[in-house]
């Protein structure tokens, strides 16, 4: 609905979030010391290697530029007292060379363990986000401030790898800074807060534009979204068709430059004061460097330090200009990075409310009295109304349950709360006298099979989309193809070039698509694929044909003999095969019977099958 709210209202995004105070970001560094273990634990022999390198290599500007000195003042020797012997001047050249060789083969180490570290990483947290998505409940996706954390979480993936290199490089600039600092105090301890002073200014100026650039980017989030999905739905194969026939693309293409406009507009906005600013406190370092260079000259001249000392002071001084303002500005994209850590964090901190019991009751084999609704309520989440209310019915053991009504009366919303998807917002669920709640979630779903009106078409082989009802058997080739026989999906896979090994949907190469009802057949596979004691189809078979649906369901009511099943259907040839008819209307029971009872009865049941055989249905 946002989407459609967004469309039709607002037209400007709201600005990015208040602007965030010195305390939430240093308090973000707090993310830092388990992130880094988190990268620790990705690898620990490349993480230590990589941590050798860096001590290495943060030693090496210091000697070379010691070296250096030691060059220019050899050389100033020589000239001055023409001498002749060569050999300590090329024993430095020579000491210079190996470290120059040193420094790149360092470097290079550095960049390969950072880069296969960061891949190990992504792809380690990307399995955690997928497994910790798994546990959380379904009203949290339907949630869209947990889905806008759940899509940062995801798009900083990459962010977090670039993070990782950014602290790990802090650390070894800041070793090498330490090492040219302590050259630099034993001459002139001032130059070093001169050095401060300098650089200060630009350090302040780029935490504040991180800032305001984080801000923007979080305050964006939702647009971002809406941006991805209107990329999406203008260009996808699952559109294209509606996309076409109702001339949409125009439309999409208008509100997508609506969003990317502004957005750009913000950036740009930004950008360019960041730019402007940037080069005013740059101005401002490099006249605190040619201060202390002029200073270093003077006492050159006046003979107080020797060339040698000079190149070691200046280059010293400069280096650390350049190291100062690379760790001070990185030390913001690192609180920045941090920020977004904490999106990271946030999301792993999220509970599911559907957990295992540590004392779970095992689960009844077999079920002896079945689900009891006592009094049962059910609001989704963000919304006023009651999907579901004061329902109280029994669902018996081995019985087979038509849920009728009309759309939106509550019959999906009651099979989620069976497959506990969601929990009652009141009253209970029984299965045989104890509380669902109580069970394990995982056992309860394990003993329950459903297959949704909106089931997903994986785009897999034929065969993985039918053993996707018990994914543990999908090597088990017998049990997938009697599921597919009795699911009718033998007739549609014989017709598919390479049969169950055949990748269907179109989205990947060779990919071939199905009919809406060849797709509900193989969906249906799943159902007899599964061993559960409870099955239940909600209306899967919409897109079948009249006789292949009685076809399924009389294939069903044989197959589950014995089983509790409950059916959703809004054909009554179909329906009029259970044991029982509960037609709820509202979310409310209206009344519950077999075809006959209700029927004879002559209430709403008998109204509506009145008006189906009348073809008004
Ligand atoms: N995720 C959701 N968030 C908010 N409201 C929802 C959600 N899903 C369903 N509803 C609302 O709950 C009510 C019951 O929906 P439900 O899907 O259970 O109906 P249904 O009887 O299965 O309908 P149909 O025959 O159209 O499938 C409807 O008013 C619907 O708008």
């Amino acid at each position: 609905m946002a989407f459609w709210d967004n469309l039709l209202g607002r037209k400007t995004p709201p600005p990015g979030k208040p602007q965030l105070s010195v305390k939430e970001r240093v308090s973000a560094l707090k993310h830092l010391p388990p992130f880094l273990k988190m990268v620790w634990k990705t690898s620990p022999r490349m993480a230590f290697m990589n941590v050798v390198l860096r001590l290495f290599r943060a030693a090496v500007p210091v000697v070379m530029l010691y070296v250096g000195q030691l060059i220019i003042d050899e050389v100033v020797r020589l000239t001055r007292t023409n001498d002749q012997l060569l050999g300590y001047l090329l024993t430095l050249v020579a000491i210079e060379f190996g470290l120059a060789v040193l420094s790149d083969f360092l470097n290079r180490g550095i960049a390969l363990l950072d880069g296969l570290l960061g891949d190990l990483f992504a792809n380690q947290s990307s399995v955690r986000l997928m497994e910790h998505a798994a546990e959380l409940d379904l009203d949290q996706f339907e949630d869209s401030a947990f889905y806008d954390k759940l899509e940062r979480a995801r798009r900083q993936t990459l962010s977090r790898t670039v993070l990782m290199s950014q602290v790990l490089g802090q650390m070894q600039d800041l070793l090498t800074m330490v090492f040219l600092a302590a050259g630099l105090v034993a001459f002139y301890p001032w130059l070093l807060l001169l050095l401060l002073v300098a650089v200060l200014p630009a350090f302040l100026g780029e935490s504040h534009f991180n800032e305001r650039s984080y801000s923007l980017v979080h305050g964006w989030t939702p647009e971002r979204r809406e941006l991805d999905y209107l990329r999406q739905t203008g260009a996808s194969d699952d559109t294209a068709k509606e996309v076409k026939i109702f001339g949409l693309s125009g439309f999409l293409i208008d509100r997508f430059k609506v969003l990317s406009d502004q957005f750009y507009k913000d950036n740009r906005k930004l950008a360019s004061r960041r730019a402007g600013w940037g080069s005013v406190f740059a101005a401002l370092g490099s006249a605190g460097y040619y201060g202390a260079y002029v200073y270093l000259l003077l006492q050159t001249v006046q003979g107080q330090v020797s060339l040698g000392q000079l190149t070691f002071l200046s280059g010293s001084f400069m280096r650390l200009r350049g190291l100062l303002e690379a760790v001070l500005n990185r030390f913001t994209s690192v609180a920045e990075g941090a920020l977004y850590l904490q999106d990271f964090f946030d999301f792993f901190e999220l509970q599911p409310r559907i957990k295992r019991t540590t004392q779970a009751p095992p689960f009844p084999h077999p079920i002896r009295i079945g689900f009891t609704f006592e009094n049962v309520g059910f609001q989704y989440r963000n919304s006023e109304k009651w999907a579901i209310r004061n329902l109280s019915f029994t669902l018996h053991a081995g019985e087979k349950l038509a849920l009728v009504g009309e759309n939106g009366a509550g019959k999906t919303t009651m099979v989620k709360l069976l497959s506990r998807l969601y929990d009652p917002t009141e009253g209970r669920i029984l299965l045989d006298g104890v509380d669902l709640r109580e069970y394990d979630p995982a056992d309860l779903r394990r003993e329950i099979g459903v297959i949704f009106q909106d089931f997903v078409r994986f785009q897999m082989s034929a065969g993985t989309n039918i053993a996707i009802g018990r994914i543990e058997e999908k090597e088990n080739h017998s049990r997938i193809e009697s599921s597919a026989q009795q699911s009718l999906a033998d007739t549609v896979i014989a017709k598919l070039p390479e049969g169950y090994n055949q990748v269907i949907g179109r989205r990947f190469n060779k990919g071939v698509d199905l009919s809406g009802g060849e797709w509900q057949k193989i969906a249906l596979g799943r159902a007899y694929m599964r061993d559960a004691q409870l099955l239940i189809l909600d209306e899967p078979t919409a897109a079948l044909d009249a006789r292949a649906e009685h076809e399924v369901f009389q294939r069903f009511a044989e197959l589950t003999q014995g089983k509790t099943a409950v059916l959703i259907s809004h054909r009554f040839s179909t329906v009029r095969m259970a044991d029982r008819i509960l037609v709820i209307e509202n979310g409310q029971y209206v009344e519950m019977g077999s075809h006959e009872d209700l029927i004879a009865k002559g209430g709403r049941y008998a109204e509506l099958f009145r008006l189906q055989a009348k073809g008004y249905l």
